[in-house]
C-alpha cells in the first residue's frame, strides 16, 4: 500500500477502481468490519443527535455492505446521555437478515431493559442477536468508565453474560486501554491476556482489544495479541484501534497480518474518548476498507457508498469529515461529476 504514495497516477486509478466497486479481488480472504459509529462514534457528541439520524446512519451502513453495526448502548443515561435513545433505536431498527446489531450492556439493569424490548432471540419485534460487554485492562480506567475495578466488573458481567446466553444472544467482550491507559500509563500485555481470557471463559465468542486512547504502535498491538493468543486462537480476537497518534491503520494492518479477521471501525473516524484529552476517534472505516481491498482482502463494503455516508454524517453532526480516504474519494467523485457535466454541456 505504501508504494502507492510514490506513484500518483497509479494511486489515482486505484482510487477510482476502489470507489467504483466493492468487489475488489479477495485473494487473501475476508475481514469482517464491525461498524461502531452509531455507538462509539456518536456517544461523545455533546449535542444530541436525533434518533432518526442514528437510524438512518445504521440503514445507510447496512446498505453499503455492513454486516455488523454496533447500534447503541443500554448504559446509564446519566453517564452517557447520547445513548439514552438506544431502546427506541432497538425498537425501530429495520433489521436485515444476515446483519448483527450489537448493543453495549454494562450490567444487569441494561440487559433487563434490552430483553424487555428484544425478548429471547427469535421473538420479534426489535430483536437483536448480540450484546457487547466491556471492561478494561486497568482499574483506573474501569473506575472512570464503569465506577468499579476490573475484578468487580468481571464479577458483575459474568451473570449478565450467562443470562444473555440463556436468552439466545451472542456476547462480544471488550477490553479497553490495551495499548496504554490515560491514568495508569503503560499496560502489561500479559494482564490484557488475563482479562481477555476471563471474558472468553465467561462465554464471549470474541474479545475486541481496544486501544481506546490511540497510543499503541503495531509492535505494542502484536505484543498484546501474542499474550491473548496464549489463551485462545487468533480468530477469537478483534482489533479496535483509535487514531490519536496516527498509528490506527498501521495497527489494524499489523493485527490482520497476524491473523485477526475482525476489525472495529467508524465511518468518518467518528468518536473520541471522554477520559483522554485530545484522543481522536476510531480508525475510519473508509481507510480500513481501502487498505484491506488493496491488500487483497474482501470486506463486503462498497467504498464509494461508505465515503458518501462519511460525508453525510459529518455534515449532519456539524463536524469535519475525519477520514482522509473518505475526503479524497468524495473530492474525486465531485470532480468526475463536474467533468461529466462539462462534457454534456459541450455536446449540446
Ligand atoms: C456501569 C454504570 C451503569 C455504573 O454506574 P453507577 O453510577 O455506579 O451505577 P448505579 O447502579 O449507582 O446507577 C446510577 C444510575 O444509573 C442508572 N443505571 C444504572 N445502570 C443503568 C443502565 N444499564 N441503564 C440505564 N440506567 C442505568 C441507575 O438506575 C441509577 O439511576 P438513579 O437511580 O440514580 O436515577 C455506569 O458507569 C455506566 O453506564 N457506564 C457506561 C459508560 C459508557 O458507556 N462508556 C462508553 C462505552 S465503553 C467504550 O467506549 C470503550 C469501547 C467499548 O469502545 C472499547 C474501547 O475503545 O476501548
Amino acid at each position: 500500500m505504501l508504494g502507492l504514495l510514490a506513484r500518483p497516477a497509479r494511486a489515482a486509478s486505484l482510487l477510482q477502481r476502489c470507489a467504483s466497486s466493492a468487489a475488489a479481488p479477495a485473494a487473501r480472504g475476508h475481514v469482517k468490519i464491525v461498524e461502531v459509529s452509531p455507538r462509539d462514534g456518536l456517544q461523545n457528541e455533546a449535542r444530541v443527535v436525533p434518533t432518526a439520524t442514528k437510524l438512518e446512519l445504521v440503514r445507510r451502513l447496512v446498505a453499503a455492505g455492513a454486516t455488523c453495526v454496533e447500534a447503541g448502548a443500554f448504559v446509564s443515561p446519566k453517564w452517557v446521555p447520547q445513548m439514552a435513545d438506544s431502546p427506541q433505536i432497538l425498537q425501530q431498527i429495520a433489521q436485515q437478515r444476515g446483519v448483527s446489531y450489537p448493543f453495549l450492556v454494562p450490567n444487569d439493569k441494561g440487559l433487563a431493559a434490552l430483553l424487555d424490548i428484544a425478548g429471547p432471540r427469535g421473538s420479534a419485534p426489535g430483536q437483536t442477536d448480540e450484546i457487547a460487554i466491556f471492561t478494561a485492562a486497568t482499574d483506573a480506567f474501569a473506575r472512570a468508565n464503569t465506577n468499579c475495578s476490573v475484578a468487580e466488573s468481571l464479577e458483575r458481567l459474568a451473570p449478565v453474560t450467562q443470562r444473555a446466553l440463556d436468552a439466545g444472544l451472542r456476547v462480544r467482550g471488550y477490553v479497553s486501554v490495551v495499548g496504554g491507559c490515560p491514568y495508569q500509563g503503560d499496560v502489561d500485555p500479559a494482564h490484557v491476556g488475563a482479562v481477555a481470557k476471563a471474558l472468553l471463559d465467561m462465554g464471549c465468542y470474541e474479545v475486541s482489544l481496544g486501544d481506546t486512547v490511540g497510543v499503541a504502535t503495531p509492535a505494542a498491538m502484536l505484543a498484546v495479541l501474542n499474550e491473548c493468543t496464549r489463551h485462545a486462537p487468533v480468530e477469537r480476537f478483534a482489533a479496535h484501534c483509535h487514531d490519536t497518534f496516527g498509528t490506527g491503520l498501521a495497527n489494524v494492518l499489523a493485527c490482520v497480518d497476524a491473523g485477526v479477521r475482525t476489525v472495529d471501525a467508524a465511518v468518518a473516524g467518528l468518536g473520541g474518548c471522554p477520559y483522554s484529552p485530545g484522543a481522536t476517534g476510531n480508525i475510519d472505516t473508509e481507510s480500513v476498507v481501502y487498505a484491506l481491498h488493496e491488500s487483497g482482502y474482501s470486506t463486503g463494503f462498497d467504498l464509494a457508498a461508505l465515503a458518501r455516508i462519511g460525508g453525510w454524517i459529518s455534515e449532519e453532526i456539524g463536524r469535519p469529515n475525519g477520514s482522509s480516504a473518505g475526503r479524497a474519494l468524495l473530492a474525486r467523485e465531485a470532480k468526475a461529476q463536474r467533468d461529466a457535466q462539462k462534457e454534456t454541456r459541450a455536446r449540446l
